[in-house]
C-alpha cells in the first residue's frame, strides 16, 4: 500500500479509500494507494502555502537548490532498475524504452540542476540620470502540477526538477492510473531532505485532486500535461485567480516524406515516429504525408515492416511494443479506426486485436495503417493515441506544407529529404513547437519542447522550461534621491 505525501508525511487518503493499480498486459494488481479527493488537496496546497510563504526555502541560496535537484538525479540513477520496472508494470511500454526513460529523466534533474546558479539577474541601462536598473528573477510560489499516463515520471520530470531548481513549492497530482514511479521519486526526494511542504504528492482524480489545484486561489501556477479538453477546462478554472498556466496539450504530428528522401530511413523513421509506445506519445508521427510519386511502394514497404512487429510483455526481450494503457483506450482507439473507414480510408494492415492467445488479457490493439485518407477526415485532424497511421499524398513542396499545417494542433513535425534547402523552407513554415529534419522524436532536456497553436502554451525543458517557475521584477533604484516639485 503506498500513501500520499504532504507537509513531510506519508499519509492515507482522509478518507480512507485506495485505488488498485491495474498492470495493462495482464491486468493483475500491482499495487494498492491511496485516493485523495478535494480535501487531502487542499491540506497539500495549504502545507505549500505556508512553506513558501513563511518557510526558508524560497530563500535558500540558488546553490543550495541546485545540489538538491542534482542529488535526486543521483538517487534516480542507483534506483534506475527499479524504477524502470516499475514505469513497466505500470504503462506496459517495454523495460528497454522505460530504462532509457530514466536516463533522459535523470539527465532532466541534472540540468536544471545546472542551471539553477546560472541566472543571477541582469543590470540594464536606465534612460534616467542617476539611477540603476535591475532585473532580477524570483519562484512564482506555489505550484500545482498534473501529469498523463503515458511517460508518467518523464512528464513529472520536466515540471518538478525546474519548479525546485527555481525555489517554488510543488503539489503534485500524477495520472491516477500510473502514480507508482511519481511515488518513488517522492521517496528519493524524502531522501535528499526538502523543508516539510516543498514537496507534496496527492493521489487521485482529474475530477476531484486536479480540479481543486486549478481552481484554488492558494496556487499560483498549474503546469498541466494531457489531453486539450482537459487543458481547455483548467485554463477556464485556473481564471479565478489569474494564475499563471502552462500547458502541453496533445498533437496530430505530419510526418512529410519527399519523393528524393532516402527511402529505408524514412520507411523505418515513419514506423518508429507512429508506433513507438503503442502510439502513445503526443508527438507520434500519426500523419503520414507522402510525395505522389513514392506513395504505392512507400505505403508498400511500411506495410511489410508493420506486420513483422512483435506485441508482447513489456518485459520480453523480444517485445517491440506493449499493450494500450486501458480498456477504455483502446476502445476510443477502436471507436476512432472505425470512424475512419465511415470516411472512406481503408485499412491495409491492423484494424483489429491480435489474436494471438498469449495477449487475451492486455489491452492489445494491432499496428494499423490507413490509406485513402484526406485532411478533411476526423480520422486525419483529432488525436487517436494509438497505433494507427494515417496516409495522405501530395504533389509539390507548398501542398506538403499547407497539410502539414492544416489542424488546430501544432506540437510535432518532421520532413524527410535530401534536399537540404527544401527541408528548411519547409521548417520554417510548419506551425509547431518541434520540427525534425531526417528524424523523428529526439527531444533533450537542452531544447525546449512545447506546442503551437491549441498544442499549448509555455516550454518546458531548456532555459524557458525553468523560466516558466520564475516571476521577473524591475528594481529601479535612484542613487540621488530629491525632491522633484511635479506639483507645487
Ligand atoms: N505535449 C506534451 O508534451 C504531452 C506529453 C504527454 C502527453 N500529452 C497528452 O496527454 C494526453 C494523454 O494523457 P491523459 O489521457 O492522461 O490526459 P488527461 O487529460 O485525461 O489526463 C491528464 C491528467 O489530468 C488529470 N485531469 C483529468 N481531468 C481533470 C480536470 N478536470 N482537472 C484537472 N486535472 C484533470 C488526470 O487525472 C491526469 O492526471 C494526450 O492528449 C497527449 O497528447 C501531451
Ligand atoms: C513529450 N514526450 C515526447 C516525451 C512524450 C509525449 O507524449
Amino acid at each position: 500500500m503506498k500513501q500520499m505525501f504532504i507537509n513531510g508525511e506519508w499519509t492515507d487518503a482522509l478518507n480512507g479509500k485506495t485505488r488498485e493499480i491495474i498492470n495493462p498486459y495482464n491486468q493483475e494488481v500491482i499495487e494498492v494507494v491511496a485516493e485523495g479527493n478535494e480535501e487531502d488537496t487542499k491540506q497539500a496546497i495549504k502545507a505549500a502555502r505556508e512553506a513558501f510563504d513563511h518557510g526558508d526555502w524560497k530563500s535558500t541560496t540558488a546553490t543550495e537548490r541546485g545540489e538538491k535537484v542534482l542529488h535526486i538525479a543521483q538517487l534516480i540513477e542507483r534506483d534506475k532498475e527499479e524504477l524502470a520496472k516499475l514505469e513497466s508494470l505500470d504503462t506496459g511500454k517495454t523495460l528497454t524504452e522505460s530504462r532509457e526513460d530514466m536516463d533522459d529523466i535523470a539527465g532532466v534533474f541534472r540540468y536544471f540542476a545546472g542551471l539553477a546558479d546560472k541566472d543571477g539577474g541582469e543590470i540594464i541601462d536606465s534612460p534616467i540620470p542617476n539611477s540603476q536598473s535591475k532585473v532580477v528573477r524570483e519562484p512564482v510560489g506555489v505550484c500545482g502540477q498534473i501529469t498523463p499516463w503515458n511517460y508518467p515520471l518523464l512528464q513529472a520530470a520536466w515540471k518538478i526538477a525546474p519548479a525546485l531548481a527555481a525555489g517554488n513549492t510543488i503539489v503534485m497530482k500524477p495520472s491516477e492510473i500510473t502514480p507508482l514511479t511519481t511515488i518513488k521519486v517522492t521517496e528519493l526526494m524524502e531522501e535528499v531532505g526538502f523543508p516539510k511542504g516543498v514537496v507534496n504528492l496527492v493521489l487521485g482524480e482529474g475530477a476531484t485532486v486536479g480540479n481543486e489545484l486549478a481552481v484554488s486561489h492558494e496556487v499560483d501556477l498549474i503546469s498541466f500535461t494531457g489531453g486539450i479538453d482537459t487543458g481547455k477546462k483548467i485554463m477556464q478554472n485556473a481564471s479565478g485567480n489569474v494564475k499563471k498556466i502552462a500547458l502541453e496539450l496533445g498533437g496530430k504530428n505530419p510526418n512529410i516524406v519527399f519523393a528524393d528522401a532516402d527511402f529505408e530511413t524514412a520507411v523505418d523513421q515513419a514506423l518508429n515516429a507512429v508506433f513507438f509506445h503503442a502510439g502513445q506519445v503526443c508527438s507520434a508521427g500519426a500523419r503520414l504525408l507522402v510525395e505522389d510519386s513514392i506513395h504505392d511502394e512507400f505505403v508498400e514497404a511500411l506495410v511489410e515492416r508493420t506486420k513483422n512487429i512483435k506485441l508482447g510483455n513489456g518485459f520480453d526481450e523480444d517485445t517491440q511494443s506493449g499493450p494500450l494503457i486501458s480498456a477504455e483506450h483502446r476502445a476510443k482507439v477502436e471507436e476512432y479506426v472505425e470512424i475512419g473507414k465511415k470516411e472512406g480510408a481503408k485499412v491495409l494492415v491492423g484494424g483489429a486485436r491480435p489474436q494471438d492467445p498469449e495477449l487475451q488479457d492486455g489491452f492489445f490493439y494491432l499496428p494499423t495503417i490507413m490509406t485513402n485518407c484526406t485532411s478533411d477526415m476526423r480520422i486525419v485532424q483529432e488525436e487517436v493515441f494509438g497505433p494507427v497511421l494515417t496516409v495522405e499524398r501530395f504533389k509539390d513542396e507548398d501542398e506538403a506544407v499547407r497539410l502539414a499545417n492544416d489542424t488546430i494542433y501544432g506540437l510535432a513535425g518532421a520532413v524527410f529529404t535530401t534536399d537540404i534547402d527544401k527541408a528548411e523552407r519547409a521548417a520554417a513554415q510548419l506551425r509547431m513547437g518541434t520540427v525534425w529534419i531526417n528524424d523523428f522524436h529526439p527531444y533533450f532536456a537542452q531544447a525546449p519542447w512545447g506546442g503551437y497553436k491549441q498544442s499549448g502554451i509555455g516550454r518546458e525543458l531548456g532555459k524557458p522550461g525553468l523560466e516558466e517557475y520564475t516571476e521577473t521584477k524591475h528594481i529601479f533604484r535612484n542613487t540621488k534621491p530629491e525632491p522633484i516639485h511635479w506639483f507645487k
